[in-house]
């Protein structure tokens, strides 16, 4: 949602988990008055719930919102992270008392598929003091850090469910920033990924903000589901440029369409007044013009997204406002603006969801008297565009935003409404939008190439002023809170913090190095990032990486590109799927301000002294270039050489036991795979193979992997932190007199 006046008014939220957990609201919450005179008026006379749940309602509203998580990932690792929530951590938390009081372990969130989602109520100085809230807080960071796990409010999970994507589908999110549904639309499209191996679907997901600094959240986000099926571009969702991509012609030729999508999430920016419950300001400044003044953007943007999809396709259009006429109003005009679209039954879909219909009759109403707050419902637009207000308030709104004639023939009751008191959530909005009809012709030779044209030709002052375009517009938005280390992807410098611009580090030639608005004038601000450039299959150095890891012929080594003008293998190594490869060669990057593009399998290691500089593969990569490894040249490991693997950074070969000695002094130096089957080490057991990547160095051997992936992986299998990191935390704590976090490691 883009930010109100209300929504900057709240305190600036922080990146820990513990920071939104009830108790930090209690000092709030008595200061913050919970009464807003208008709000009640505004939509007891929208009639939006029966006039005696009205105070239900507004309590629940009232009450600090559950935190809540998803388990993320590919499926199967999904399925054995939620059975280790489900089977070690709720029971260790189902006899808590904590001062006298009783606290409920995590629940599982009713409505979502196969319990993957929780919530839980718990004060933040018992998630502090608890020893069990704070083993499992601590499993939560780990996890969230690694991408296992995604804070997300409940209701924010819904649009991609109800998007119900698949790995072929061409996937476009449209308002995509900080990312937490793009996450969600990548795990479904990743829905064939195993433990060990990711899946190069054959599909897309093109996620779009208009805010290039929280682009830089998003890619920072997603970084923790790497797919080669993602692409980030930064545009104005409303005025989206066609895509080029080639299609065969009858006659054995070539032709350029239009590349269309087979689904599209519109989570267009909104008031947000469905998320009084964490962003308090709302109580105060909330005003109908916060809904009013964006109706024309979100129009807009939906019927983009309309222009962009194919026939028998699917778009979700959502907000976090309970606003009608950001809502049925939007849907209503878009309807009436594309008779091949209609809205769909989805009542069977969730059985769970205590949903509520959509509206179908609402009153638009303005503010006549800023200085005392006076509104004035306008029963038509007639009354209001000949009533007194002013002009520039009359510019305003648009007759879209009252209900149209054939209200009743559209089947607003479709859309679907939650609302706080019905199951402890957020407020929300989902209108699930397919095209019945024939979609528009999407060669480039006709109609869409005046379209495309025309796109690029917008003058600047035509265009709509972005509320997110001013500069403290960001980090505030509905789903911030799950970005863990916010403060840091924001302050950081953008092509430091995006892990797909690591070669932005290095000088680029100006004269390839774009600066300022791209041709079609779209996007905020300047645009510096770099091309990117396919390296040739029989490029010497991807040719190294291959022979080095054992890759077979399959590895698609003509889709591998690096982020630099000249197209030199200088430090990181992309994979991309063929889709993307395509929209890459076709579409100047800069016209699509892309951000980033595929995912991070090789880079660059320097060795020591005297010896040459290797490329390996990363731990986030691995996954992705598993499929094409010889197996015959994945090194075998054990439980306790794993231990060993995890408490020191680079130990000496002649510190582990045979086999895995003789193994680890036998490998060449530099990068190499390692396989440790499923074992038990004491009471520590791996239920499942785990493939990790090593770097040999002359006599010692050290685990690739982040230091924050190492830290999860040892609580996972240990249940206390082994990394030389977490022991040092501990010695601090210990320093100052707290108690450490873990307890003592079940030894074997
Ligand atoms: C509700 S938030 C999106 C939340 C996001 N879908 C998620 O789940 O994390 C709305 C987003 O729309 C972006 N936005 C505002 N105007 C836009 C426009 N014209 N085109 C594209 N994005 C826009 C804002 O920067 C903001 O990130």
């Amino acid at each position: 949602m883009t930010r109100t006046k209300a929504q900057s008014a709240r305190p600036k939220e922080g990146d820990r988990w513990d920071e939104k957990m009830s108790e930090d609201r209690t000092d709030l919450i008595e200061k913050v008055d919970m009464n807003n005179e208008r709000f009640s008026s505004y939509y007891q006379a929208q009639k939006i719930i029966p006039e005696d749940e009205w105070e239900l309602l507004l309590d629940s509203f009232r009450q600090p919102l559950p935190t809540t998580f998803r388990v993320a990932g590919s499926r199967q690792t999904a399925t054995t992270l939620n059975a280790t929530i489900k089977d070690h951590h709720v029971p260790s938390l189902s006899n808590v008392t904590f001062e006298g009081q009783r606290i409920s372990p995590p629940v599982q969130i009713p409505w979502y598929p196969d319990g993957l989602a929780w919530q839980f109520n718990v004060s933040k100085k018992a998630l502090r003091k608890s020893p069990e809230f704070k083993k499992f807080h601590s499993f939560l960071v780990y996890e969230t850090e690694v991408g296992n796990i995604s804070r997300q409010e409940g209701v924010s999970m819904l649009p991609p469910l109800f998007l119900e994507v698949e790995p072929h589908h061409k996937v476009m999110d449209m308002c995509a920033a900080p990312g937490s549904k793009t996450a969600q639309l990548l795990e479904a499209l990743h829905a064939n990924d195993t433990i060990t191996s990711t899946s190069i679907p054959t599909g897309l997901v093109l996620a779009n903000d208009s805010d290039n600094k929280r682009t830089h959240l998003l890619i920072h986000q997603s970084a923790r589901l790497p797919s080669p099926a993602l692409m980030v571009t930064n545009l104005d969702a409303s005025n989206y440029p066609g895509i080029k991509v080639p299609v065969a012609t009858q006659d054995g030729g070539t032709r350029m369409d239009q590349l269309m999508f087979d689904r599209i999430l519109c989570d267009v920016p909104c008031s947000g007044d469905g998320t009084m419950r964490k962003n308090m300001g709302i109580w105060k400044l909330w005003s109908t013009m916060d809904g009013n003044g964006l109706h024309s953007l979100q129009v807009r943007i939906l019927q983009r997204a309309m222009n962009l999809l194919v026939k028998d396709g699917r778009i979700v259009y959502s907000t976090c406002s309970l606003n009608p006429v950001e809502n049925e109003a939007v849907v209503s005009e878009a309807l009436n603006n594309n008779h091949d679209f209609e809205l769909v039954d989805v009542s069977p879909k969730l059985p769970s969801l205590k949903r509520r219909p959509g509206l179908t009759s609402w009153i638009p109403t303005v503010i006549i008297d800023k200085v005392n707050k006076i509104d004035m419902p306008f029963p038509t637009y007639e009354q209001f565009k000949t009533s007194d207000s002013d002009q520039p308030l009359k510019d305003k709104m648009s007759k879209g935003c009252w209900p149209p004639e054939n209200v009743d023939k559209l089947n607003l009751t479709r859309c679907l409404r939650i609302y706080p008191h019905l199951q402890d959530s957020g407020g929300f909005f989902v209108a699930v939008l397919e095209r019945k009809g024939k979609a528009p012709d999407s060669s480039l030779t006709s109609e869409r190439k005046r379209e495309a044209n025309e796109l690029e030709e917008v003058p600047e002052a035509k265009k709509p002023r972005l509320v997110d375009d001013e500069p403290d517009e960001t980090a505030m938005e509905e789903d911030t809170e799950v970005i863990l280390d916010e403060s840091k992807a924001e302050s950081a410098d953008a092509s430091a913090e995006n892990p797909h611009s690591e070669d932005n580090m290095k000088p680029t030639p100006k004269t390839l190095t774009k600066k300022g608005k791209n041709k079609s004038g779209q996007g905020g601000g300047s645009f510096k990032e770099n091309p990117y450039t396919f390296l040739s299959p029989d490029d010497p150095i991807l040719l190294s990486c291959m022979k080095r890891l054992n890759l077979n012929t399959d590895f698609p080594a003509s889709n591998v590109l690096v982020r630099n003008p000249a197209g030199d293998a200088v430090r990181s190594l992309y994979l991309v799927n063929d889709l993307v490869k395509t929209i890459i060669q076709h579409n100047d990057y800069d016209h699509l301000r892309l951000n980033a593009a595929g995912t991070k399998v090789f880079s660059k290691q320097e060795a020591g002294k005297g010896a040459e500089a290797q490329f390996r593969v990363l731990g986030e990569g691995l996954p992705i270039i598993l499929p094409y490894v010889d197996p015959a040249t994945i090194l075998t490991g054990d439980m306790e050489s794993l231990k060993t693997l995890i408490e020191s950074y680079y130990p000496l070969c002649t510190t582990f036991n045979e086999p895995f000695r003789g193994t680890a002094e036998a490998g060449a130096p530099g990068s190499h795979i390692v396989r440790f089957p499923p074992g038990q080490l004491g009471a520590a057991s791996l239920n499942h193979e785990l493939v990790l990547p090593v770097w040999k160095a002359k006599s010692s051997i050290g685990l690739m992997i982040d230091k924050k992936a190492k830290s999860a992986l040892s609580l996972r299998l240990y249940d206390e932190d082994l990394t030389t990191a977490g022991n040092l935390k501990n010695a601090e704590k210990q320093k100052k007199g707290t108690p450490v976090e873990s307890v003592k490691a079940p030894e074997g």
